[in-house]
């Protein structure tokens, strides 16, 4: 895809940006991998509860009716019998914050889940975005360890899963985590309790904060402590289905190349099944050259300010590189000294972890410690595009010859200010259009949910009219989350990007 494209920009940055520089927080969970928030009991795990969750609210689903799937109905269902325990309703309330316009709580829940496998030594799994969240309640259907192997089948294909995949997605999901006692008192039993820990969870494997094969190893090799396959016989439905094919399956997952694989698979399938009709986003793959909160900011002496960063996608520090951010003035003709060094400090780098391995990147800032690009307002910006040399001629990252677009009609001033949870807004409208209508869109969460309010900005009379630009000012305290300014000209609309980070300075 091309930047930007504020969906499909969210979205690789909630997959790609996870620990470091610019990092989102939704990995915070899951770092590491054996961190329980919001409870007390021991031997839980948050990777277990958000992968257990991810296949809750998608065991809905009905192939032919194609209602239910992963659509974050989770959250009505918790009166369900086959819901019981606080998993959901902890793992709900850790990852809605990171939802928003762009990726709601049903895409961040598929995500929680991928980021618990990969962040704790599973495979990678293909992400895509654009799932809708439910209203309500979806028809029950998530299979529980009482039931019997034909029922199981049924529910598994019902859900538009074979045999062998049944076997799979079960091994795959219960590599993590274990059965409590206190849900469970007729599996993980008053005698039984003590076997992996003193909190009454008996864990699937020995290993249930990793993922790995050990779930089939230790169950082939008839060390498991599995509940749900040493257990009473009526609740013994992982030895079931594990055998249900003759082992076949179960053997193959010896080698854990072929049970990578066979996860990576199931789980991309178990996230992307949604209800008919919602369509989602194509594989969201990280971008190689990818810019981060780009924004202008008007100064009061009537030139221009460009501010933000640039991730270099898999790379290393290297002293010899140097890169530049180089533009278009706004009739789009190239102008002189439109190239600018970018900044760049050592804690400017951040990684990315699936299939075992560490992906580095290194981000590099418009400004150098306190000196930015300042554009001339007359001539300003239109595209944008890097040059980076390594020591061996400069390589020119322009999207290949797209360049990355940049509006200029509508933007921050610089007697922008915050006292507070008060900001003080200038907001910057070029003269000579003929504007219609000023807003914010600011988000909120509201009842789990993202939401967008839009906050109409007057545009009676401008405060200053400096130079090329009017400049409007407009006060709110309620931009705790994402916002950005709209500016529509008849049926055209300029957006800045997000504005939550930019740094304001106290009003005093
Ligand atoms: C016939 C199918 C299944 C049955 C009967 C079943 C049953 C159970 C039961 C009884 C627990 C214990 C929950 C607790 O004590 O909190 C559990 C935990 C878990 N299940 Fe399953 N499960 C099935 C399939 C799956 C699948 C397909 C996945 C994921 C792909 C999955 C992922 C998990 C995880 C990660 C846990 C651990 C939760 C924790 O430790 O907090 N399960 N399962």
């Amino acid at each position: 895809y091309k930047w930007p494209n504020p969906q499909l920009d969210e979205l690789e940055s909630q997959r790609y940006d996870r620990m470091g520089y610019n990092a989102r927080a939704l990995s915070e969970g899951v770092i590491p991998c054996d961190q329980f928030l919001l409870g007390e009991t021991v031997g839980r795990a948050n990777a277990a509860d958000w992968l257990r969750t991810a296949y809750h609210d998608m065991a809905t689903h009905n192939v032919t009716s194609g209602t239910g799937g992963l659509d974050g109905s989770i959250r009505f269902e918790q009166d369900q019998p086959a819901n019981v325990g606080n998993g959901f309703a902890l793992t709900v309330l850790l990852l809605r914050g990171e939802a928003n316009r762009y990726i709601s709580l049903s895409d961040i829940l598929a995500l929680g889940a991928i980021t618990a496998v990969e962040q704790c030594g599973g495979p990678k799994v293909n992400f895509r975005g654009g799932r809708v969240d439910a209203t309500k309640a979806d028809a029950p259907g998530v299979p529980e360890p009482q039931q019997d192997l034909k029922t199981h089948t049924e529910i598994f294909a019902r859900q538009g899963f074979t045999q062998a995949e049944m076997i799979g997605l079960v091994a795959c999901g219960h590599t993590f985590g274990g059965v409590q006692h206190q849900l469970f008192p007729n599996i993980v039993t008053n005698d039984t309790r003590g076997v992996n820990n003193t909190s009454g969870n008996v864990h699937f494997d020995s290993t249930f904060i990793t993922f790995d094969n050990n779930i089939a190893t230790e169950y082939l090799d008839g060390t498991t402590h599995n509940p749900l396959v040493v257990g009473p016989d009526e609740t013994n439905s992982d030895k079931r289905i594990f055998s249900s094919d003759g082992n076949r399956t179960m053997n193959s997952f010896r080698n854990q190349r072929v049970f990578f694989k066979t996860c990576a698979d199931l789980f991309a399938r178990m996230v992307d099944t949604v209800p008919r009709g919602v369509q989602l986003t194509q594989v969201i793959e990280p971008m190689p050259v990818k810019p981060q909160g780009v924004h202008l900011v008007y100064m009061n002496d009537g030139r221009i300010r460009m501010h933000g960063d640039v991730r270099l996608w898999n790379t290393h520090e290297d002293p010899e590189r140097s890169a530049e951010v180089c533009w278009l003035d706004r009739l789009g003709h190239e102008c002189d000294g439109c190239c600018w060094q970018l900044g760049h400090t050592s804690d400017q780098v951040s990684t990315f972890v699936a299939d075992r391995k560490e992906t580095t990147s290194v981000w590099y800032s418009f400004n150098q410690t306190t000196r930015y690009p300042i554009l001339d307002a007359n001539s300003s910006v239109s595209k944008f595009w890097f040059e980076i040399d390594e020591g061996h001629g400069k390589r020119v990252e322009d999207q290949e010859g797209h360049r990355y677009a940049l509006q200029d009609v509508v933007m921050l001033a610089d007697s922008s200010c915050r006292e507070d949870l008060n900001l003080t807004l200038g907001i910057a409208v070029r003269k000579g259009i003929k504007p219609t209508r000023l807003y914010l869109e600011a988000e909120s969460i509201i009842d789990d949910l993202p939401v967008v309010r839009t906050i109409n900005v007057p545009m009676t009379t401008p405060t200053s009219r400096n130079g090329l630009y009017n400049v409007y000012t407009f006060s709110d305290s309620t931009l705790f989350r994402e916002w950005n300014i709209v500016l529509e000209v008849g049926n055209k609309k300029y957006a800045t990007t997000n504005l939550q980070r930019h740094e304001f300075p106290d009003c005093a």
